[in-house]
Formats: structure tokens, C-alpha cells, sequence
């Protein structure tokens, strides 16, 4: 459904997409996960065609995208960040705004804006004016519009971002419901638990390039970490830390403020072995946890940093 090669856009000097590389599928729900500044929201608007690029191409429903191509945008919907919706108008009255700029028989009209209301969950806002909207109701308010004329390609830009959490899961519930009811959705974030949850393939962005693509598990075998452990409330000594990390199967160790991390390739009785060091050693502990890796630990793997902030 898309696809996007060799991708190069600079401003001035930065160069913000470093031949970049995406396929989407039909069906999808595609993350576009990296960190902020890593160059997601300029690959959505070079392959919105809202910005010119300098190399490569950009092919959208098997067609190259261009700033005239309307019968694509037509079948796309677009939620960018900033949230773009009229204040004088009330949040009924703007739904049907955007949707009518597609869909002009009113009938149908009324029907799909009542359906994005419920949707999003606006019942009770219907009459309000953007002003007196929350900023997690503004952002469904904004959700709402770009989605109400039901578009076969949804690309939303980090619609999560300073939502609280009763907005956000009803944000991600609704984005898993329009791909059920058929649409492609392009999301992009740098939560990565996000992603995790309802991305269906991935592609992680930095510095502008695509250092990994695939589903989760897939970018989870990329990597070497099988297994991170975490021990809280230990009082280690520079001897300790380096025999725990000459144990089978670690690879790592950090400590810090009395909290021991290990990383592990996938093995059995990992955390086993390491806690029978520290009883064999008399030291305690407290809390104790192992976790399977994150998406966090995949991008932390390739490029030597966290993607949390
Ligand atoms: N109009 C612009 N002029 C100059 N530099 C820009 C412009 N827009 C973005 N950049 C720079 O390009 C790089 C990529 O930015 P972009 O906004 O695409 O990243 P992002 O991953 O979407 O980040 P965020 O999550 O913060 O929106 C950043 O270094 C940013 O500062």
C-alpha cells in the first residue's frame, strides 16, 4: 500500500531522513517508533507530499505521491500533532466540517459524523467549543475529524502525547477497532510500550534511518538480550559485580544506587544462578525481577542508547 525508498530530506544542513526505506501492507497497523527528533514526523509529511524531499520516491496505493494526487488523499486520513480544529465552531459542527471536505451527500454525512462521535467518545461534548475541551477530549476531537469520512489509510502522528491515560487507551482501542473495520493505519510514537501493544509491524527510526523493521518478536530476536534481571536493594562490591558478570550466559551488568541489572541471552535458570551467588556470598537483596526484553532493549542494542527520554 506504501512504499518509500531512498527517502533523503534535509533542512540546511541537517539531514532529517537518511535514505530511508518503509513498506506498508494493506491491513497493517504500522509503528513508526524513535525517539523525538529522530525524523518520524518528516517521513509522514514527505509521504503526505506536504513537503518536498530531495531523493527518492514515495508510492502511495501503487501510485507516486504528489501534492496533487487527490484521489489518494482522498483515502487517507491524516491526525498530525499539533491539533488542527476550527474554535468557533462546536465539535459537532467541526466533525462535519472535515468530513464534509469528502463526502458531500448529507445523509451519509450525518451518519458518519455521529458514528466518529461515538467513536471517540465525544457524546456528551457534541455542543462544546474546542476551548472548553480537556486536552485529552481536544486531542479525540481531533482524532474525530480526520477520521470521520472513514479513509482506507489512517496516519496518525503521535496522538498519544500529553493524554491522560483514560483518553489514551480510548485512543488505542479505537485505532484497534478502525484496522478491524478494515483500515491500514500508519502510527507514529516514541512510547514504546505503545507500539508494542497495537502495532502489528514496526519500523524503528534514528537519526533519520530505519535501524530495524518487523514485528515485535522479530525485532526481539534480533537482539542478544534473552532475559533482563533486576535486583533491587543490593549492596555490592566491585568483586561481586565482576564474578556476576563472568556467570554463564551474562553479557552485562550494571549497578547503580544499590539496584543490580543483568542482561542475559535466552537460557534457563539465569536469575537461579545469580541468586545463588549472592546467598552463596551472604548478601541481601530485595525486590527481584526478570523481564523478557523490551523494545526499549532492541533499539538500547543497536544503537548504544535508550529510547526513553
Ligand atoms: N522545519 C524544520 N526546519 C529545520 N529542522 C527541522 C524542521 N522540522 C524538523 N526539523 C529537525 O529534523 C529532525 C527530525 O524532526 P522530526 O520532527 O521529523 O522528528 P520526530 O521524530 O517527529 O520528533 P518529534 O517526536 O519530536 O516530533 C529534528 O532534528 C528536527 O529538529
Amino acid at each position: 500500500m506504501i512504499k518509500i525508498e531512498n527517502l533523503v530530506k534535509r533542512y540546511g544542513e541537517l539531514l532529517a531522513l537518511d535514505h530511508l526505506n518503509l513498506e506498508v501492507e494493506e491491513g497493517e497497523i504500522f509503528g513508526l517508533l524513535g525517539p523525538n527528533g529522530s525524523g518520524k514526523t518528516t517521513a509522514i509529511s514527505c509521504l503526505l507530499a506536504l513537503l518536498k524531499y530531495d531523493k527518492g520516491t514515495v508510492e502511495v496505493f501503487g501510485k507516486t505521491m504528489a501534492p496533487d494526487n487527490y484521489e489518494a488523499k482522498k483515502q487517507i486520513g491524516v491526525v498530525l500533532q499539533n491539533v488542527a480544529v476550527f474554535d468557533e465552531m462546536s465539535v459537532r459542527e467541526n466533525i462535519d466540517y472535515f468530513c464534509g471536505l469528502y463526502v458531500n451527500e448529507k445523509e451519509k454525512r450525518k451518519s458518519l459524523v455521529e458514528e466518529a462521535i461515538r467513536f471517540v467518545g465525544l457524546e456528551d461534548y457534541t455542543k462544546m467549543r474546542p476551548k472548553q475541551l480537556s486536552g485529552g477530549l481536544l486531542r479525540r476531537l481531533n482524532i474525530a475529524c480526520g477520521i470521520a469520512h472513514q479513509p482506507k489509510l489512517i496516519i496518525m502522528d503521535e496522538p498519544t502525547v500529553a493524554v491522560d491515560p483514560q483518553s489514551r487507551n480510548k485512543i488505542l482501542e479505537g485505532i484497534m477497532e478502525l484496522n478491524q473495520k478494515g483500515a491500514t493505519i500508519i502510527y507514529t510514537s516514541h512510547y514504546m510500550e505503545e507500539v508494542e501493544q497495537i502495532c502489528s509491524r514496526i519500523a524503528i527510526l534514528d537519526h533519520g534511518r530505519c535501524i530495524a523493521q518487523g514485528t515485535k518478536e522479530e525485532l526481539k530476536s534480533m537482539i542478544k538480550t534473552g532475559e533482563k534481571i533486576t535486583i533491587e536493594g543490593v549492596l555490592l562490591e566491585a568483586e561481586n559485580l565482576a564474578a556476576i558478570g563472568e556467570l554463564p550466559h551474562v553479557f552485562d551488568t550494571a549497578y547503580e544506587n544499590q539496584e543490580l541489572t543483568v542482561r542475559c541471552s535466552g537460557a534457563k535458570h539465569n536469575l537461579v544462578r545469580i541468586l545463588n551467588y549472592l546467598q552463596d556470598q551472604d548478601v541481601a537483596f530485595g525486590r527481584v525481577f526478570s523481564e523478557l526484553p523490551t523494545l526499549n532493549d532492541v533499539f538500547l542494542e543497536i544503537t548504544g542508547k535508550e529510547l526513553r527520554d
